[in-house]
């Protein structure tokens, strides 16, 4: 199901494995420990073939304990293995335990304080067993002295790191203000992936991501609010074989004046590709001629500057509407004002159809957003930019700054967005590689173009208005706000992860066909 949970909820689920299948102390840290040693025989297969020489890092808590299985494991195995620990007195009886049989199988237990010396430093693998979830604080002193040696002084040894690489908050995926973490090549994780492997920092430092099974049972949801990660569903993507063009919903999208058109053409585009029966352009009527040269299957509407709007939305065919892309911010109250912008987003929500609000149509409430949050509703999806958040949401904004609540943990990117849409009443799509989605309700999702999935090429003008079409196309189709914002989120990484490098905005909808297709057939 690709559930995240925060460490809160992964302790209880813990807790809940332990009584449910009655395990002894130090079970499921046997099997986390086991683990990470396969996954990094699976991942470095050539580590097998000669003398492994292994530093492992032991943390004081049940990170550190994971880090004495690991150590005890790979000597059973033949490796050269030292542990450098950072108390001789584990916090946990589990911990304390595996200590003892690290001890027992005779790896050499050194103080942390011996890093630096030429033996401890000339490795092929280095395990980050410092901290997990548990971690409270940044990272200081010594402890933050020696995250910074290992980048810099064991050279090409390879890093795994065991559950979070050391430093990096597991719920946020950020460095709590003033510290520093392990940068990781592979992070071995338990049960499910937390929410700091995909947000903020975390893909950077985990390098790549494994999640073992360590036989805590089904995944079930937790309490409290579970986030997880975004995923298609086909079958409801597919088309049956019956049903006309009306029958698959249509889009109108408002488009900007003469010679700014090309943004909302571009969400008129994708709305179409994305499987909406019809999709209508409705522009200013001095922009009609500049947007008949461009369009075929996409209809044009002229938009004066009276009732024209609301008389367009008389058609109860009309399923949903993207207002935004290239709406216009400009002076006065003619087309493509901020004035006009308003007046437009007021009609549509006044209208209380699906919508997707985007660019200008934020933009253009900067100091107007409680107006705008007073008539949202729960048919409308914001897909706003990290700028376009902060001109709506400053005080939200302000908690994702890096050097904000030193000493606090770090605000995660998924609690920010809940907040938001919260407060605005309706779906909230907060855009970046971390991409993170939420309802009124609180369920919440993250896109991320991350690990296999990376996506750099989607940083180009013009992407965020395909998505913003893709979403309004897919609640054409009757997608419900929530499910169109994630499935058109995950649809827009897939294209441009089909086409790659030297990708521009205009090829991502062109690359839906073949996104489909490859859905289709799994
Ligand atoms: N429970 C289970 O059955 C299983 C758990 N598993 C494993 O346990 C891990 C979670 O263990 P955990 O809860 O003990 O937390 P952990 O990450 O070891 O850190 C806590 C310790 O670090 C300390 N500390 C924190 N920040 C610090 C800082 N900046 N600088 C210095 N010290 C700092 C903190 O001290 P305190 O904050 O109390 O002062 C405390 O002593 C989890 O990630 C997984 O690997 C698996 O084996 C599966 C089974
Ligand atoms: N490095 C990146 N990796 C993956 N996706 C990215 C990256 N940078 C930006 N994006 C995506 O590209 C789109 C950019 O949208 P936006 O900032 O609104 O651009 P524009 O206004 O030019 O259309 C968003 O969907 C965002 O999630
Ligand atoms: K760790």
């Amino acid at each position: 199901m690709g559930w995240l949970l925060t460490a809160d909820q992964m302790r209880k689920a813990e807790e809940e494995a332990v009584r449910r299948d009655a395990l002894a102390p130090g079970v499921l840290m046997e099997r986390a420990g086991s683990a990470v040693v396969e996954a990094i025989f699976s991942r470095w297969p050539a580590l097998a073939a000669g003398r492994l020489r292994v530093l492992v890092l032991c943390g004081p808590g049940n990170n550190g304990g994971d880090g004495y299985v690991i150590a005890r494991r790979l000597a059973d195995w033949g490796a050269n293995v030292r542990i450098l620990e950072m108390s001789d007195d584990p916090g946990s009886r589990e911990a304390a335990l595996h200590r003892e049989r690290a001890l027992a199988a005779g790896v050499p237990v050194l103080g942390i304080d011996e890093f630096g010396a030429p033996e401890v430093e000339a490795v092929d693998l280095v395990v980050d067993a410092l901290f997990g979830i548990g971690l409270s604080r940044p990272l200081e002193g010594v402890i933050a002295e020696l995250v910074r040696g290992i980048g810099q002084r064991t050279g090409a040894a390879r890093v795994v790191a065991v559950d979070m690489p050391s430093g990096l908050d597991g719920d946020s995926g950020r460095i709590p203000s003033g510290g520093v973490a392990i940068r990781a090549d592979l992070t071995v994780t338990f049960h499910t992936a937390k929410p700091g492997h995909y947000l903020a920092r975390g893909p950077e430092h985990c390098g790549a991501l494994v999640v073992a099974d360590i036989g805590i049972g089904p995944s079930a949801p937790g309490p409290g609010l579970v986030a997880r990660l975004a995923r298609p569903d086909a079958a409801r993507l597919a088309k049956g074989g019956a049903g006309h063009k009306y029958s698959h919903g249509h889009a109108l999208i408002l488009g900007g004046p003469p010679g700014a058109g090309g943004a909302a053409r571009l969400a008129a585009r994708a709305a179409l590709r994305v499987g909406a029966g019809l999709v209508t352009l409705a522009v200013p009527k001095g922009a009609l001629a500049e947007n008949a040269a461009r369009l075929d299957a996409v209809m044009l509407a002229g938009l004066g500057e009276g009732r024209d709007l609301p008389a367009l939305l008389a058609d109860a065919r009309i399923a949903s509407v993207c207002a935004g892309p290239g709406l216009g911010m400009g002076n006065g109250t003619g087309p493509g004002s901020a004035v006009a912008t308003r007046a437009l987003v007021g009609e549509i929500l006044a209208d209380g159809r699906a919508a997707v609000l985007d660019a200008d149509a934020l933009s253009a409430h900067a100091d107007h957003a409680e107006a705008l949050f007073s008539r949202l509703h729960d048919k409308v999806v914001l897909t706003p930019h990290g700028g376009e958040f902060a001109r709506l949401f400053p005080d939200l904004a302000a908690m994702l700054d890096d050097q904000a609540g030193k000493g606090r943990a770090p605000s995660s990117r998924l609690a920010v967005v809940r907040a938001a849409a919260a407060r605005a009443g309706c779906c909230v799509l907060l855009k970046g590689p971390d991409t993170v989605i939420a309802d009124a309700t609180g369920a919440s999702v993250i896109n991320a173009a991350a690990y296999e999935r990376v996506a750099p090429w989607l940083a180009t003008a013009g992407s965020g208005d395909v998505l913003s079409g893709l979403i309004a196309g897919l609640m054409a189709r009757g997608f419900a706000p929530l499910a169109a914002a994630e499935t058109g989120a995950w649809l827009h990484v897939e294209a441009a992860r089909e086409f790659g490098p030297g990708l521009i905005a205009e090829d991502l909808p062109e690359m839906l066909p073949i996104v489909f297709r490859r859905l289709f057939a799994e």
